[in-house]
């Protein structure tokens, strides 16, 4: 193992000393050796693929169709027939020196004018980044490569390139675009691409097919989530050469005897985010997707692993997964910075859980706010990705962010947080919407998209500005792959790491390295929501905003909300801390009378049912069936209109005061919102029609129902029975008011179409 880099040699300059210096002589590295005498920063080991070799030969023998055996021969003979680059190309590539510009890549025949010319004059691309000019040489020559280099640093093209040039090199006659297009087959895959997410292989295929837009190979993806029989008819229809998948679904083809697609001529395997798909979780469908590939002593094959993190864990399956003699290109040298400099990254102690929605919130206007009022000079607007731990957590704080609106103005007004597009983004979703949620993000000029981590590696969304992390990611790499979506190419950004009091101390041992600045510029994150306290004109705003939209969330999410927490703080040890601390946030940060309930297995399960003021019973994220409709939502007995309400509808919250309206009162102050589509009898903004209601609220978005009619409308009147609706229902109509509706004086309003009402 050894690193000739001398101390103080500025990183590049370093790296490349680095790359042409042998490892085992200390000389200038050897030109046809190179395979031999490069540096290995791992010792090699024999290379065999995951298992036993007796199961390897077993699965291997089993899994390679008799059909394909014919092409194999044929193939085989192809591929150690070919010689990608002759000795004269290499001497002269090693002799100017590694090579730095694309252009080179063409000038020193390296790779086809056609694919450079693509790159210069369509993507506009000059010089190569620094891990794209330390793994050309090696990867053209079909060595294995781990690479190791920060987030945004084109390692994509980096593995694209000698690929495709390879690929080129056994048949020069997919060099060019034919006349009549590209024609393939499907047993044709020379390369398959792997990546840990469905969005992540379609961008890849995007550059792949970017690469490749004037030559003859073609590019296919196998996704999950999308219609698998439509995307083999395509692969069988169209042929394939690079196939770029998820591990599931790419498993399942390859597997599928009736797919017919197969890969017997493969010689070149990539894992991009490769320590992601080598650990625990993906490992086994990738060493199923190895078992059908076609024997390595056979048909010469190339790995190429490539990614920000390569923790020690995987270093083993790496091992196991490479030839003997691969090389590890790091540019990033162990204990340096994995993140970059560049990306100042401040952390926030909230305190409590409630404070984390208003701090966010303030974050995000705070920002908005101040690109708008800038004038002269580059801004930039703001684009930024909240990531939060749990799906749950995502829908929930998307649903605040959805309702926001100012104090005193309705729904049809611009929002706070005008002109950012709210984009909610998880694995839950169906692939359409993912896919939607993806492409909208992208096209966003100013936008804010709350994300659980299926974004978190490798998505290149342009111009992100902020990267917020709320609570502790799963791991030191999660961070680091998180805030490399911002600061990405030539591009700067910042990164917010939001915690609790819970999280103070774990975050010195689970994020020791990361150069995480305190910040105190939040005025909201410094606010005790128990005590009473004179907040600022600014500070009480911008807790009523939020606690007024997160009125409208519906109970199911807050419940499924703080279930998850149960699962995310299993770590933490006093229980009764962790209870105390997610009952604040249902109370203070949700307006919730009583935490939602967790049911009894799962409190004995987590140790949790001894706890003081656990609410065990039957749970509510889970029964919010009609039976449940008046304050769950999302199912109410009726969706659109009706006594049930449904989603949205939330009696319960509906008794709670709010932020800084906490000393109006009486019994039952407000009301919570109707619900969004349905509406209830009881619900409005506000309002409640039990006695002593001072405000009404609206009944319902979108089915108002009797809920906006009896209940009273936005910011309507004290005391004695409400008599305005807000949006009493613009759909569902009912005998409610509506928009400025006034039961009392027997007016309806905006909606409402069963109940004729006029503005
Ligand atoms: N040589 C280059 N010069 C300028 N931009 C480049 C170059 N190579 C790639 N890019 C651009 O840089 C951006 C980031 O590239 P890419 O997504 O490949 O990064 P990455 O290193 O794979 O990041 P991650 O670790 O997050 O997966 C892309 O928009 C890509 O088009």
């Amino acid at each position: 193992m050894l690193n000739v880099a001398r101390r103080g040699t500025p990183s590049v300059a370093r790296s490349l000393l680095f790359l042409s210096t042998c490892s085992r002589c200390s000389r200038p590295a050897h030109t046809r050796d190179l395979q031999r005498c490069l540096p290995q920063i791992i010792s090699p080991i024999t290379a065999r693929p995951f298992g036993s070799s007796s199961q390897w030969k077993r699965s291997a023998a089993a899994s390679v169709a008799a059909e394909d055996e014919a092409i194999e021969g044929e193939i085989e003979q192809e591929v150690f027939s070919q010689t990608p680059q002759s000795d004269a190309q290499i001497n002269r590539a090693v002799q100017h020196g590694p090579v730095t510009k694309f252009k080179d890549l063409a000038e020193r025949g390296m790779v086809c004018q056609t694919v450079v010319d693509t790159i210069t004059k369509n993507m506009g691309l000059e010089t190569m980044t620094q891990v794209q000019s330390l793994t050309m040489n090696e990867s053209l020559k079909g060595h294995d490569i781990l690479a190791q280099a920060r987030t945004g640093t084109g390692k994509t093209l980096a593995f694209l390139i000698p690929l495709l040039q390879n690929i080129i090199n056994v048949d020069p006659r997919l060099e060019k675009r034919s006349r009549t297009g590209p024609r393939g087959d499907s047993t044709h895959i020379r390369a398959i691409i792997i990546s840990p997410t469905r969005e992540l292989a379609e961008q890849i295929a995007v550059e792949a097919k970017k690469v490749t837009k004037d030559t003859d190979v073609i590019v296919q993806t196998a996704v999950g989530g999308s219609a698998k029989s439509q995307g083999l008819r395509k692969i069988k229809a169209e042929g394939c050469h690079i196939l770029v998948g998820t591990p599931g679904r790419l498993n399942d083809i390859l597997s599928d005897p009736y797919s017919k697609v197969r890969a017997p001529q493969l010689s070149c395997f990539v894992l991009d985010e490769a320590d992601r798909l080598l650990d625990q979780g993906f490992a086994p469908e990738i060493r199923a997707i190895q078992d059908l590939l076609p024997n390595r002593n056979q048909v010469d094959r190339q790995t190429l692993l490539y990614s920000a993190t390569v923790p020690r864990e995987v270093m083993n399956v790496v091992r196991q997964t490479m030839k003997p003699n691969f090389q590890f290109v790091r540019t990033v040298q162990e204990g340096e910075q994995q993140t970059h400099e560049k990306v100042p990254q401040k952390l926030v102690n909230v305190g409590g859980f409630e404070n984390l929605m208003p701090a966010v919130f303030e974050l995000c206007k705070r920002e908005i706010d101040s690109i708008a009022n800038t004038t002269g000079g580059p801004t930039r607007p703001f684009k930024a990705i909240i990531y939060f731990g749990a799906t749950a957590d995502v829908s929930l704080a998307a649903s605040v962010l959805k309702n926001l609106k100012n104090p005193g103005q309705s729904i049809f007004h611009q929002g706070p947080l005008h002109p950012a597009k709210i984009i909610e983004m998880h694995a839950r979703l169906t692939q359409d919407a993912r896919t939607r949620a993806a492409e909208a993000f992208r096209r966003a000029e100013t936008g804010i998209m709350l994300s659980s981590d299926v974004t978190a590696r490798g998505m290149d969304f342009p111009n992100v500005t902020h990267v917020i992390q709320v609570g502790l990611p799963p791991s030191e790499e999660q961070y680091v792959h998180r805030i490399g979506r911002t600061a990405r190419g030539d591009k700067t950004g910042e990164g917010w790491m939001f915690i609790t009091d819970l999280e103070a101390r774990e975050i010195r041992h689970k994020l020791p390295n990361m150069p995480l600045k305190p910040d105190n510029t939040l005025e909201t994150a410094k606010v005790d929501m128990k005590k009473d306290a004179q907040l600022s004109e600014h500070t009480a705003k911008t807790l009523t905003t939020v606690g007024d939209a997160m009125k409208i969330v519906p109970r199911g999410l807050k419940a499924g909300s703080y279930m998850a927490a149960l699962g995310v703080f299993q770590w933490y040890g006093n229980k009764q801390v962790l209870i105390d601390a997610l009952n604040d946030r249902a109370r203070y940060g949700w307006g919730m009378e009583t935490p939602p309930m967790v049911g009894r297995a799962l409190a004995s399960k987590l140790r949790l049912d001894r706890v003081q003021g656990i609410n065990i019973g039957r749970e509510d994220y889970q029964s919010n069936s009609a039976g449940n409709a008046r304050d769950v939502g999302m199912q109410g007995r009726s969706r659109f209109g009706g006594e049930g309400g449904s989603y949205g509808s939330d009696r319960e919250d509906g008794g709670r005061p709010s932020y800084g309206d906490r000393n109006r009162g009486g019994g039952g102050d407000r009301g919570g919102y109707g619900g969004s589509f349905g509406g209830g009898r009881g619900g409005g903004y506000g309002v409640d029609r039990g006695g002593g209601s001072d405000r009404g609220g609206s009944g319902g978005l979108f089915g108002g129902g009797r809920g906006g009619g009896r209940g009273g409308g936005y910011g309507v009147d004290r005391g004695g029975s409400s008599d305005r609706g807000d949006y009493g229902g613009s759909r569902g109509g009912g005998r409610g008011g509506s928009y400025g509706g006034d039961r009392g004086r027997g007016r309806g309003g905006y909606g409402g179409r069963e109940s004729r009402t006029r503005y």
